[in-house]
Order: structure tokens, then C-alpha cells, then sequence
């Protein structure tokens, strides 16, 4: 048996989202979130799921820090509710949601857990939603002003910083294909909220320099990797437009202070114009210290002039899906983490979500996700053949700790490696739990 030794810094983590697993909606001083309002609004989401209680771990997050303890994990990612937070959005500041999340903070530094936050993991406060959401300005510098609160806060508590979560789905996904909260479908108002996004983490990084807070600061893209279906030139633009979309599109900004041209030209030729105001480049492009990058599928692409707004199909090789439909394929991984860094250089990288979905329930006291962990058995054999490639990975982080509430999907959809049943709220872990601990304690993988 052969193994891969990891470097003796490599951080290896968990990860979650306050929508996602808090529930307490409305306890706590919380006001309510765009996702509370999709939520309940009926034929959004799965079965009328929603996070009204979720996992509670605004109450349970002692045994969730007490299951990251025994996993032996070193960062855990979690974001920060906003409208916990400022339940309007602006003005005035909660106390009980600060003092939750010192609580929960102070109980992973007692267990030697360094803390990520995610200042913005999707959940909006509804208020600012009224006022045109991140298509309105002022949710730019209302979102500074929220940041500049938490890095006060928690400086020198918390020395990991993500600002934007997946700014390509609080864009696309939720504003042009609408899937998610709010819920639009206008490509055009979904190219000035990635702008928006963008301008928000720049002035956000901007900011946590200004105030000079200890610690390093990033953003989390969410990345796929489309392989050409062939050599014909079609079939490769196509697959570029893809990748353009989801990857492109919001690293070049903040790495080289523009848009890819070539997207710029599509989305106008689909009456979606990007709009730039004087001066945004200049707060886009704040360095930042590292990217986390969130990988789950990748696909094989081809053009198909039927194929949706980018004109590319995904075609079907055969590959095995997950639970919820998507391929599996560490490959892909390796191509766009090495794509990455041929692209971006020696930007640090965190891997800030990788995980399948696996929807496995409990048997006789477990749960035997054995698709689960051949899953990140090959994709952290990924990481490792990154690494070895020179990429400059500096932890992998796997979604989730827990099955949790899985957006538009609801609950059926499940991530953890620890299963949550949903009446009992009793937390049971699964046997990628058991092997993820083995690789953490090692920090080596058995290839
Ligand atoms: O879908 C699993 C996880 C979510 O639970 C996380 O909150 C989110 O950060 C996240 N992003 C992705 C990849 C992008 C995506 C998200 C949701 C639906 C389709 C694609 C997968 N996931």
C-alpha cells in the first residue's frame, strides 16, 4: 500500500453554512434573510423544506465543535448570519447574535480549532432585499459596513477571512437561472450583482487592511472544469465560455483588474451589459491572501447553439453521478486547480468546500457512506497530485461536518459526514467521519 505524505502545515477541515445549520430563525435578536422568504414561499424548495430549525445548532454547536474535536479537524469554516447580526440589514446591531458567535468562537479556540469565517454565506437580510438587494449599491457599502463590525469584533479571534461565498451563484444561479434566492431570472440584473459582488469584496478587503486586523483575508469561487467534447474549435469555445462564466469571470477582476473580454462581448451580445462605474476596478482588484476554491463536478462540454444562454451542452460519458445528479470526476479537479495556478500564479489556495452527496441513512447505528469516501479518497489524491505540481495548496476543507439543508433541495439532500436526523435532531456519524479522521490524524492518504 502506498502512501501520499501531506506537508507538515497542511490544515485539514470541515465546513458549514448559518442558513444551512443554525435554525433559532427567529430567536436570538435574528431578523429575517431572503432565505427565510424562498424558503416559504411554496414550490421553492423540495417537500417546502426550510431552516426554520435546520440542524439547531444555534443551540447544538457544542457537540458539533465536540464531533470537530474528536474528527481531530484544525480549521472549521462556518459563516456568520447577517441578519443575526443587523436585523435590518443596517443600523442597529444585535447583541445576542454577537454574543452567539463569541460563544461558538471561544469554544473552537478552547478546542484548538482555528476558526474561517464566511462573512456572507447567502442569506441576506430581507430588508435589504426590499431596497433591490445586491442589485442596489447601497447593499455594497451596507455589506462593508457589516464586515468592518465583524473584523472589529473578532480581531484577533478570528485570523481566516472569506467575504463572498460562491459570488457566481448569489449571481447566476439565484438572479438569471433562479434556482436560488431571490429567485430572478434576468441576466441582465445577474451581471450587475456579480459586479456588485465583486466591488463589495474589494471594498470589504480594503477595508480589513485600512483597519489593519490581524489575519489573512480571501473570497470561496465556486469552480468546475469543462473538458472539450472534441478538438473542433466550437466544442473548445464552448467549454471556454463555461469555464469563462464560472471561473474567469470573477478571478480576472480581482487578479488583473478586468473582465475577460470575451464574456464582456457574450453577455452584451444577450443584452446583458456590464455596467463599471469609474474607480470600481481600482477596489476590486485589493490583493487578497489566498483563495478558497469550492469543487464538486466537472463536466465533458460541447457546443450546441440550443444550449442555453452560453450555447454548451454537457455530454454524458458514463461517468458516475451523485446523489443529487452531478458527475464524478477528480480529474476535473486536478485541471482546474492546476489551470488556476497557471492562470492566477502562487495565489494560496485553501480547498474551502469539496464533498458529494450521498443520501445513505442510519443502519443499525451507522451509516456506511462507502461512495462517500471513495469520493474523497480520490479527490484528495487530487489535492496531493496538485501539490505535487507545484499548485500552492495549503488545506482541504470537505462539506459539510453535518447533513444539513441543502438549499432549493431542502433536506433530502445530504453532505455530512455525520448524518442528522431531522426529528430527533440526534447527530450520528457516518463511516467517511471514521476515515477522514484517520487521513486527518496521519495527514496522509492510502493510495
Ligand atoms: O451543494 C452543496 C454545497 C452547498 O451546501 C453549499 O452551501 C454551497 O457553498 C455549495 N456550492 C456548491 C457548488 C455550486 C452549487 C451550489 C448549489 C447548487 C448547485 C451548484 C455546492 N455547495
Amino acid at each position: 500500500m502506498a502512501y501520499i505524505q501531506f506537508p507538515e502545515d497542511f490544515k485539514w477541515g470541515v465546513a458549514t453554512a448559518a442558513y444551512q445549520i443554525e435554525g433559532a430563525v427567529r430567536q436570538g435578536g435574528r431578523g429575517p434573510s431572503i432565505w427565510d422568504t424562498f424558503s416559504h414561499t411554496p414550490g421553492k424548495v423540495l417537500n417546502g423544506d426550510n431552516g426554520d430549525v435546520a440542524c439547531d445548532s444555534y443551540h447544538r454547536y457544542e457537540e458539533d465543535i465536540a464531533l470537530m474535536k474528536e474528527l481531530g479537524v484544525n480549521v472549521y469554516r462556518f459563516s456568520v448570519s447577517w441578519p443575526r447580526i443587523f436585523p435590518e440589514g443596517t443600523g442597529k446591531v444585535n447583541k445576542e447574535g454577537l454574543a452567539f458567535y463569541h460563544r461558538m468562537v471561544d469554544k473552537l479556540l478552547e478546542n484548538g480549532i482555528e476558526p474561517m469565517c464566511t462573512l456572507y454565506h447567502w442569506d441576506l437580510p430581507q430588508v435589504l432585499q426590499d431596497k433591490g438587494g445586491w442589485d442596489n449599491r447601497e447593499t455594497v457599502e451596507a455589506f462593508v459596513a457589516y464586515s468592518e463590525l465583524i473584523f472589529k469584533e473578532f480581531s484577533g479571534k478570528i485570523k481566516s477571512w472569506l467575504t463572498i461565498n460562491e459570488p457566481w451563484c448569489v449571481s447566476f444561479l439565484s438572479n438569471f437561472i433562479g434556482a436560488h434566492a431571490p429567485g430572478n431570472q434576468d441576466l441582465a440584473l445577474a451581471v450587475n450583482i456579480s459586479h456588485h459582488l465583486l466591488l463589495a469584496h474589494g471594498k470589504a478587503v480594503a477595508r480589513f487592511r485600512d483597519l489593519d486586523i490581524p489575519g489573512k483575508i480571501g473570497f470561496a469561487p465556486n469552480v468546475t472544469w469543462l473538458e472539450p467534447y472534441s478538438r473542433d474549435q466550437e466544442d473548445v469555445e464552448a467549454c471556454r465560455r463555461g469555464m469563462g462564466w464560472m471561473v474567469d469571470w470573477f478571478l480576472d477582476p480581482i487578479f488583473t483588474g478586468t473582465y475577460p473580454a470575451f464574456m464582456v462581448d457574450w453577455f452584451a451580445a444577450n443584452q446583458a451589459p456590464l455596467q463599471i462605474k469609474d474607480g470600481d476596478m481600482e477596489w476590486i482588484k485589493q490583493p487578497v491572501d489566498f483563495i478558497g476554491i469550492n469543487y464538486y463536478e466537472s463536466n465533458v462540454g460541447r457546443h450546441n447553439p440550443q444550449g442555453g444562454m452560453l450555447e454548451v451542452e454537457s455530454v454524458d460519458m458514463g461517468y458516475k453521478k451523485t446523489d443529487i445528479g452531478w458527475f464524478i470526476n477528480a480529474e476535473g479537479f486536478y485541471n482546474v486547480l492546476t489551470f488556476i495556478a497557471d492562470k492566477y500564479g502562487e495565489i494560496p489556495i485553501y480547498i474551502t468546500e469539496n464533498g458529494i452527496c450521498i443520501n445513505d441513512g442510519v443502519e443499525d447505528g451507522t451509516v456506511n457512506d462507502q461512495r462517500r469516501i471513495d469520493y474523497l479518497k480520490g479527490h484528495i489524491a487530487a489535492v496531493a497530485r496538485s501539490l505535487k505540481s507545484g499548485v500552492n495548496i495549503k488545506g482541504y476543507i470537505t462539506w459539510s461536518l453535518l447533513d444539513n439543508f441543502e438549499w432549493a433541495e431542502g433536506y433530502s439532500k445530504r453532505f455530512g459526514i455525520v448524518h442528522v436526523n431531522y426529528r430527533t435532531l440526534e447527530r450520528t456519524k457516518k463511516e467517511s467521519f471514521f476515515w477522514y479522521q484517520k487521513v486527518i490524524g496521519n495527514s496522509w492518504l492510502e493510495v
